[in-house]
């Protein structure tokens, strides 16, 4: 099948947070026209009920998610839950771009996926975060695309051009404080607003989360080492964003000048991903609704150990921004079609 301009989107989990990001971004997208919304709970509501800030889309009535529903549009995008994805990308078929926001496509170690998800294995597809190394090329032309975690997007952009140039030994170490959105929408007893508001809590400690083999993944995309990765994820009283502070010993003698040249010189070319003025560090506000990460690098000379920083909007180029960016590269357009990397303030 041929596809041209307006391309034809269906977004399945509009009800949801993944899903309600995409619409939000392709409403200001030149080059799509919105078709079938499903939803799962919801479906036979009218958008405007539960997602009011999609003004243009509130008269939209959510359809039920099926094949059928899905069928005939240019490119899906899937925000549902953990093990949805397969059977309807299944019936699909080839002609159609299938944009997967879950994690089931993102592991290529099977035996990883059975430990932190405890089902089967459905598969890999091309993964989609274009400005880790190989990836890009992968997503040109792609039918099937998984959008990775919001966590190993963040972590793995601020590690990778350290583990890249072999700056740091194999010893890595993740802290990553999340918002609630996080979580998804559906009530959760952890996500109750007295749980939340004025506190911050750990989860997921001890090597547990399962994120924490898909940033090992990625990070074994640049290096031959073999890695470990500890990864501790934070909850704190905000709605969106991650802040993740990366560090691991020095592999030798490095100054954070020549830290941040490495850091400098691999993102020198990515659209998306922007290095502070040295001595700025990232803040997650300046990154909210939008496609950008900001990342800081620095040397702690006393520890010995590489210190860097990211921050990122987790729905935007944690999910639905990522998830827009690589349905450009898979359609052949700029990959920064709409989407913008202007954050807010304050
Ligand atoms: N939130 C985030 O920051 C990130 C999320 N993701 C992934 O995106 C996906 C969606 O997450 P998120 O939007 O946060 O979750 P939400 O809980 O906010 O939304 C889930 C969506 O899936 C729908 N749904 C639930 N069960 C079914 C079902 N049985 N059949 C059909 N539809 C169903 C819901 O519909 P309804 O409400 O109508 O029942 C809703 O639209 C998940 O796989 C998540 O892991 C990935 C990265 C980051
Ligand atoms: C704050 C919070 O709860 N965050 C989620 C991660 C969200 C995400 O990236 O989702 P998937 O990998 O599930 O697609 C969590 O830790 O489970």
């Amino acid at each position: 099948m041929h596809m041209t301009s307006p391309f034809s989107v269906a977004v399945a989990g509009a009800s949801g947070y993944a899903g309600g990001e995409v619409l939000r971004l392709l409403l200001g997208h030149p080059d799509v026209r919105i078709g079938a919304l499903t939803g799962g709970s919801n479906a036979g509501q009218p958008l405007g009920a539960l997602q009011p800030h999609l003004v243009p889309l509130a008269d939209r009535v959510l359809e039920e998610t099926t094949p059928e529903t899905l069928a005939g549009h240019d490119v899906v995008f899937l925000g549902l839950p953990h093990g949805q994805s397969a059977p309807i990308a299944e019936a699909l078929g080839d002609d159609t771009i299938v944009v997967d926001c879950g994690a089931d496509f993102r592991l290529v170690d099977g035996a990883d996926w059975e430990k932190f998800y405890g089902s089967a294995h459905a598969g890999t597809w091309p993964y989609g975060l274009p400005e880790l190394a190989g990836q890009r090329d992968q997503l040109r032309g792609a039918r099937r695309i998984a959008v990775p975690g919001c966590y190993p997007t963040i972590s793995t952009l601020t590690f990778a051009p350290a583990v890249a140039a072999g700056l740091v030994t194999d010893d890595l170490t993740v802290v990553a404080a999340s918002g609630t959105s996080g979580a998804g929408k559906a009530p959760k007893p952890h996500l109750l607003g007295s749980e939340v508001m004025g506190n911050a809590s750990a989860y997921g400690v001890g090597g547990v989360h399962r994120h924490t083999p898909e940033i090992r993944q990625n990070l074994g995309r640049v290096t031959d080492a073999d890695l470990k990765v500890g990864f501790t994820p934070l909850l704190v009283p905000m709605a969106r964003g991650i802040l993740a502070t990366c560090t691991a010993p020095l592999a030798g003698d490095v100054t954070a000048e020549e830290a941040y040249e490495v850091y400098a010189k691999a993102y020198a070319d990515e659209p998306f991903v922007h290095l502070l003025p040295s001595g700025m560090w990232p803040a997650t506000q300046s990154v909210l609704g939008s496609n950008a990460v900001h990342l800081q690098v620095t040397v702690d000379e006393a520890a010995h150990r590489l210190v860097a920083v990211g921050a990122v909007d987790n729905l935007a180029k944690g999910t639905g921004g990522a998830a827009v960016q690589c349905m450009n590269l898979a359609l052949g357009l700029d990959e920064t079609t709409g989407l913008s990397t202007v954050g807010l303030a304050p």
